[in-house]
């Protein structure tokens, strides 16, 4: 399964994260936005449908940065970081979220895919 997610950068530095609706798959946990890429669409273009439709911004492919991957079977997926979006951010698809930095959000319970990806991100927003 693959599956795309953004880190959405705020001017501070902070990363959005959202929780994830008790009942589903790692209900409860706390992850980055975004899901699964459809048959044929390109992963990209995925992210951009996945973020208008969980948290009604407007995205820009070309806005979406690689950060890297992780494999957690059957997941496999793609964090992009994004510092550029139009709307404000709204959980419509979360139980909530809130804004902090890398440091801060590793605190978080949050899917195995996600511990990789966040440290990941944190060594890119250090400029490392
Ligand atoms: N969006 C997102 N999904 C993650 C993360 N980490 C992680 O393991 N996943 C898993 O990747 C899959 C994402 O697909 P999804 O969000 O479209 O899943 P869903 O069940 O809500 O979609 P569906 O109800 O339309 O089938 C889920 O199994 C989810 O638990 C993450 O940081 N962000």
């Amino acid at each position: 399964m693959l599956v795309v997610a953004a880190a959405l950068i705020d001017g501070e530095g902070r990363c959005l994260m959202q929780q994830r609706p008790q009942g589903k798959r790692h209900g409860g946990l706390w992850e980055f936005p975004g899901g699964k890429v459809e048959p044929g669409e390109h992963p990209a273009a995925a992210l951009v449908r996945e973020l208008a439709e969980e948290l009604a911004i407007d995205v820009a492919a070309d806005a979406l940065a690689p950060v890297g991957f992780a494999t957690d079977m059957p997941v496999t997926m793609l964090l992009y970081r994004c510092a550029v979006w139009r709307g404000t951010p709204q959980p419509l698809a979360a139980d909530g979220f809130c804004w902090e930095r890398p440091a801060a959000l590793a605190r978080l319970p949050m899917p195995p895919v996600d511990v990789p990806l966040l440290a990941a991100l944190a060594r890119v927003l250090a400029g490392g």
